[in-house]
């Protein structure tokens, strides 16, 4: 195991001296004198402004009011919290020390532990409502741990501020199940009273708050879809050393727990993309059939990397019983989801959903960034296919050689490099499920050969020699490339488009459509759930009229720095939480075609005849209007 940073050997109060004379006449942190977390820490807090001694710069400070709404934003996180805190003030008591817990703004929700310290921590402004970030009070346990993502000790004078060198502080961040950092558990004490093992004790109570959260969230019933315990050993199960995984009805890992992570060789990224499929050589359905036969039973059960893990699953009835039939759409489904209000998304949505266990291939048209995968992944999601896995291949992302041997997989030892074993090949993966190819626009000529073989034979033959085998699959292919031009220019097979191009289906850009401000409003929440956030009109204003060239992945990406931005008490996003080139382009933004009453009348009328199959009464009826008058708007669409 790779050493933990926070437990090197600590810097001497010489070494400590001298990187401050350094840090004071040359304006940078010396190497080799400081931990590296702490060398870090110093380098931010110098670049923010602040000065070691000297007076305290201003820091912001919640009121009663504002203590106690971050309380009840954050309920859940401070009620599992509790408990573990006050063992934790147990374990420590008569030290000189207190518990804190912090949100990940840095906003010091809760306190416990030695009334006489807290007095003298309270000088300090070591108390709830005051804001630790390392912006505001340098090097600290509380925002280090926050800013690095990871545990960390702080100890006397290696506090930045020399205000705070009476401290010795030990800290652990607390991480959601999908990984967004919720806050930080702190011991805080006299820098006398260090201890070598506080930092562990405070690492294992954050793991306990971790777990609870975990437990608590995907409880059998609240949550519905199946929860996965795992461990080396039988006996670890049910302990909070567990590794823990919740998989969608899908199959899609949709959390975990870090000792999950390190378990498996997973990382956050890879939550709500990976399939149980990728990491565990059991299937869903031999999951499935677990949960519903013996619930809680501990069993044998192999990664893909091959090891032996024991394994506990559970699940709420709703993944059990059979799954409701794909033509009747449920309220919210995935494909629902991305309904947000804009014609032309609703009518892709409504006859994607037409096309749903349908053995016809989709064609998803649509600028880089609109949204093309996340829709093909919502159309598995919501289809009878959905149990099964969706497996994405980025046709322009690897050179022609990979490619294939990732497509149609290989025998064992078919060319230099290949897995021992051989591979199966995407497109097995994808039995039973949805492949999806992106960028096939970019997919090499000899391979658009190989690919329609398999579409025509329902079989694919591995590299390298070897049995045909049978496979089936929905396919969805997505392109922002002009598949005619492509035909034309002689770089795209016609017998291939037309296998491929069973429907087509274009997804607008991000500047045509009219659900910007919804689109805004729900990413928000989404990144910022415990917070109701405002933008600030103006901002609003230039970000509705923005042509968004990267489309919703500019759009997602620009929220979420906006909110990484956003200090603790901060209730509205302005232009300072945007970096300084898109706030100038926004400035500048040619305007986007403003959504005039004409466009939004024809795009009612589109998606009325699209609702209603081309039926023009059925239409008119569904518009409250005439025939007559549906004539006259057709009319007026094609003038
Ligand atoms: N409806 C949505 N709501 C929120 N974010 C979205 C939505 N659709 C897409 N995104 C964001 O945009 C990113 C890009 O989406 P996606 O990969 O589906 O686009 P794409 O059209 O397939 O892009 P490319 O053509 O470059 O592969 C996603 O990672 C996601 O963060």
């Amino acid at each position: 195991m790779a050493p933990n940073p926070a437990q090197t050997r600590r810097s001497s109060g010489r070494d400590l001296r001298e990187a401050r004379r350094e840090l004071l006449h040359r304006g940078s942190v010396p190497a080799g004198l400081l931990q590296p977390q702490v060398a870090r820490s110093w380098a931010r807090s110098w670049q923010a402004g602040l000065q070691p001694c000297g007076r305290m710069p201003g820091a912001p400070h919640a009121s009663g009011a504002q203590l106690a709404r971050a309380l009840d934003e954050q309920r859940e996180l401070v009620a599992h919290a509790q408990p573990v805190m006050q063992f934790l003030a147990e374990q420590v008591e008569g030290s000189d020390s207190i518990v804190l817990l912090a949100g990940a703004d840095g906003l010091l929700l809760q306190a416990q532990g030695d009334m006489h310290f807290a007095s003298r921590a309270e000088r300090v402004a070591l108390r709830p409502g005051a804001v630790w970030r390392e912006q505001y009070r340098g090097t600290n346990a509380i925002g280090t741990a926050l800013a690095e993502g990871q545990a960390v000790v702080v100890h006397g004078a290696e506090h930045y501020l020399e205000r705070n060198a009476f401290l010795t502080c030990a800290a652990a961040p607390i991480f959601s199940a999908t990984g967004s950092l919720l806050g930080v558990l702190d011991v805080s004490g006299d820098h006398r009273g260090f201890h070598r093992h506080t930092l562990a004790l405070v690492r294992s109570a954050a793991r306990m708050i971790e777990h609870r959260l975990f437990d608590t969230r995907h409880e059998p019933g609240r949550w519905g879809g199946l929860r996965l315990r795992l461990h080396r050993q039988a006996e670890g199960l049910g302990t909070i050393t567990e590794a823990m995984l919740a998989l969608r009805g899908d199959g899609v890992v949709a959390g975990a727990n870090a000792a999950a992570l390190a378990l498996l060789g997973l990382q956050w990224q890879d939550i709500g993309r990976l399939h149980v499929d990728d990491v565990l050589a059991d299937p869903l359905e031999r999951l499935l059939h677990w949960c519903v036969q013996s619930p809680g039973l501990a069993r044998v059960v192999h990664t893909r990397r091959g090891e032996a893990l024991w394994l506990q699953v559970e699940g709420s009835r709703m993944v059990q019983g059979p799954r409701p039939a794909p033509s009747v759409p449920l309220e919210q489904d995935a494909l629902a989801a991305l309904d947000t209000g804009d014609a032309a998304m609703h009518s892709a949505i409504a006859r994607a959903r037409k096309l749903l266990g349908k053995p016809i291939p989709l064609l998803l048209q649509g600028e880089s960034g609109a949204g093309k995968e996340v829709f093909a992944r919502a159309m598995h999601a919501s289809g009878p296919r959905a149990a099964k896995a969706f497996v994405a291949v980025n046709c322009a992302a690897l050179p022609e050689t990979l490619i294939e041997a990732e497509l149609f997989g290989y025998e064992r030892g078919a060319f230099t490099g290949a897995l021992r074993e051989g591979s199966p090949g995407r497109i097995r993966e994808a039995h039973g499920g949805t492949l999806f190819l992106d960028e096939i626009g970019d997919m090499p000529l000899a391979l658009q050969a190989r690919l329609l073989r398999v579409l025509q034979d329902g079989q694919v033959v591995p590299l390298g020699g070897g049995r045909p085998v049978p496979v089936d699959f929905a396919l969805v292919c997505a392109t922002h490339r002009d598949l005619p031009g492509e035909m034309a220019a002689g770089r795209f097979r016609e017998d291939l488009f037309y296998r491929l191009n069973g429907f087509a289906l274009r997804l607008p850009a991000l500047r045509e459509r009219s659900d910007r401000a919804e689109l805004v409003a729900r990413e928000l929440r989404r990144l910022v759930p415990a917070r109701t956030l405002a933008v600030a009109p103006d901002l609003l204003q230039a970000l509705l009229a923005y042509r968004w060239p990267g489309n919703m992945r500019q759009l997602a990406s620009t929220l979420r720095t906006a909110c990484a931005l956003l200090d603790p008490l901060d209730e509205e996003i302005g232009w300072e939480h945007l970096a300084d080139d898109l706030s100038q382009a926004l400035r500048g933004a040619p305007q986007a075609p403003r959504e005039d009453l004409r466009s939004i009348s024809l795009a009612a009328v589109d998606r009325a005849l699209a609702d209603s199959r081309g039926n023009h009464s059925e239409a008119a009826r569904r518009l409250g209007v005439s025939r007559n008058t549906l004539y006259r708007k057709l009319k007026l669409k094609a003038a």
